[in-house]
């Protein structure tokens, strides 16, 4: 099986280094408009630098990776080698936004489009990816597709009129918690702790509270009133948090993040 990757970005080479892990190996071909970024990661991957062009001709995935607002200029010069093809291959599609429907109409085709919303955790296995494939993918192309993104972490399939909201959380939530990573470990350092020490704190205990809250049936109240002893030294770091907004700037960001992926379709 033949995989290209247009747009070897932080994404596009997320999903690069999770198919390099896959358990069936495939032939993977990077193309990216800056060469030296896909030079470097064919390099790491033991993969092929490409073009978009050879990618389009002769690969059975076409990962497209780059941003939403470029995807209309990709797919126009990529159409006439693709209906050309008629059939064999499968677009799949990471743009925040772009619809099937969307897609269908810049790449001027009815071809199988896999529309997915991945993160960048995927990188090291630990990534969740959401996906709706189009009506025209098989249940071959979507096995070998989920085969083929297995060492990525999760793959949930996901109706497409949810996405956009599983979006705001899942694909752009790895930002929100990263400054929340940050500003723990700043925290710390401010208390005297080394900031390489205050780094993996922080991540570990991030890392192992989530964990916790998908292993376990409990709420997530009750894991916080776990933590807050009586009187203690937790609840009086709650009470800053609160004071500070600390939710409502939570929900607010995810919010906001929903409203530009909604902007993005028009
Ligand atoms: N970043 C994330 O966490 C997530 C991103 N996405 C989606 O992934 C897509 C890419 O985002 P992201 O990786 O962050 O962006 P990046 O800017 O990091 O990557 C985009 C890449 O596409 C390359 N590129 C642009 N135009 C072309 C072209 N015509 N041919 C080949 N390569 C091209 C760019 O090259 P150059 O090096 O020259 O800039 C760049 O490397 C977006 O659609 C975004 O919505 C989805 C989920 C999460
Ligand atoms: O910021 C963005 O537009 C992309 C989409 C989801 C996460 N990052």
């Amino acid at each position: 099986m033949k995989v290209g990757f247009i747009g070897t970005g932080n994404m596009g080479g997320a999903l690069a280094h999770a198919a390099a892990q896959s358990p069936a190996p495939a032939e993977l071909l990077l193309s990216n408009r800056t060469p030296e970024k896909a030079q470097a990661l064919a390099q790491q991957l033991g993969a092929t630098v490409s073009d978009n062009e050879t990618i389009a001709q002769t690969c059975d995935y076409i990962f497209l990776g780059v941003k939403p607002q470029m995807m209309a200029d990709l797919l126009a010069r990529l159409q006439p080698i693709l209906s050309r093809r008629q059939e064999g291959f499968v677009l799949v599609s990471m743009a925040a936004g772009l619809t099937l429907q969307r897609l269908r109409e810049m790449a001027g085709l009815s071809c199988p489009i896999l529309r997915i919303m991945p993160n960048t955790a995927c990188a090291v296995g630990a990534g969740l990816t959401l996906y709706v494939p189009s009506p025209e993918v098989t249940e071959e192309q979507l096995s070998a597709f989920l085969t083929l993104m297995s060492a990525s972490g999760r793959l949930e399939p996901l109706e497409e009129h949810l996405i956009d909201a599983g979006s705001a959380v899942a694909g752009c939530g790895g930002a929100f918690v990263s400054l929340f990573l940050e500003a723990l470990a700043d925290g710390a350092v401010t208390c005297g702790l080394p900031r390489d020490k205050a780094r993996r704190y922080a991540a570990q205990m991030v890392l192992g509270t989530a964990q916790l809250a998908l292993q376990s049936d409990q709420h997530t109240a009750t894991m916080k009133d776990a933590v807050c002893s009586p009187g203690g030294t937790t609840i009086a770091g709650v009470r800053a948090l609160e004071r500070g907004g600390f939710r409502s700037a939570a929900m607010e960001a995810v919010i906001a993040a929903y409203e530009k992926t909604l902007a993005l379709k028009s």
